[in-house]
């Protein structure tokens, strides 16, 4: 075929979205994943608790680990006040660059800004290159063997206050190892597992879990 997966929804959505409506963009990605070809985006149920959370938090920083096409950085980013915006690391660049597109696509170039490199990299340089002082929310959706090294490199930078939220995918499917119980059994943050479907896919379980940071400052 020659193209990726990757490419052929970007092209889906360039042929069916409307440009510079972030809403449109989302319904196409999600038909595309549920008539064309399935696609691992935090959407439906998990994408609701997202837009929930973001919603109640209005958050100034965001930070998403794990851009893939950049579907949850759309769907983040369309819910967020003038001011804030949204930082997302992809290590692959095949799918950073589709994820610029898609952004793009949305009218959500202000406010989102992919970074192509690897978390740990970006996370330590967060305060001095990106002019972060804090962040409101964290969202854990790279490789499950990665939320809890950054986790606790986003606690040893200091860029959590009370009151952050950390929402991580797939905590079920395909596990997180060690990260479940690291934030569960850590007085610094309150948890809350929902037990939601794996996207696309209504039957099959997966769980997403929200920890509020209490700890100190
Ligand atoms: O939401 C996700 C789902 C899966 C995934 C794919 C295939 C499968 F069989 C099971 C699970 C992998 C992911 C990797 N990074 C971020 N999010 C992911
Ligand atoms: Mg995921």
């Amino acid at each position: 075929k020659g193209t990726t997966r990757e490419q052929r929804a970007l092209k889906y959505l360039k042929e069916h979205a409307r440009q510079g409506d972030p809403d449109s963009v989302l319904e196409t990605f999600d038909e595309f994943c549920r008539t064309q070809e399935w696609a691992m985006n935090a959407a439906e149920e998990k994408g609701d608790i997202l837009d929930e959370i973001v919603r109640e938090l209005q958050p100034t920083t965001c930070l998403e680990l794990g851009t893939y096409c950049g579907y949850s950085a759309v769907r983040i980013a369309r819910n967020l006040s003038p001011s804030a915006r949204l930082i997302t690391i992809e290590v692959n660049p095949d799918y950073a660059a589709v994820a610029r597109e898609v952004v793009k696509l949305a009218g959500l170039q202000d406010k989102i800004e992919v970074i192509n490199l690897d978390s740990a990299d970006v996370i330590r340089e967060l305060k001095t290159k990106y002019d972060v002082t804090k962040l409101d929310l964290v969202f854990l959706d790279h490789w499950k063997y990665l939320y809890i090294r950054d986790i606790k490199l986003i606690e040893e930078e200091k860029l959590l206050k009370k009151g952050s939220v950390v929402f991580a995918d797939n905590v079920i499917i395909p596990g997180a190892p060690g990260y479940l119980e690291y934030i569960r059994g850590s007085k610094n943050y309150k948890s809350t597992f929902y037990s939601v479907h794996f996207e696309y896919m209504d039957d099959m379980k997966d769980g997403v879990e929200k920890s509020v940071y209490i700890g100190d400052e």
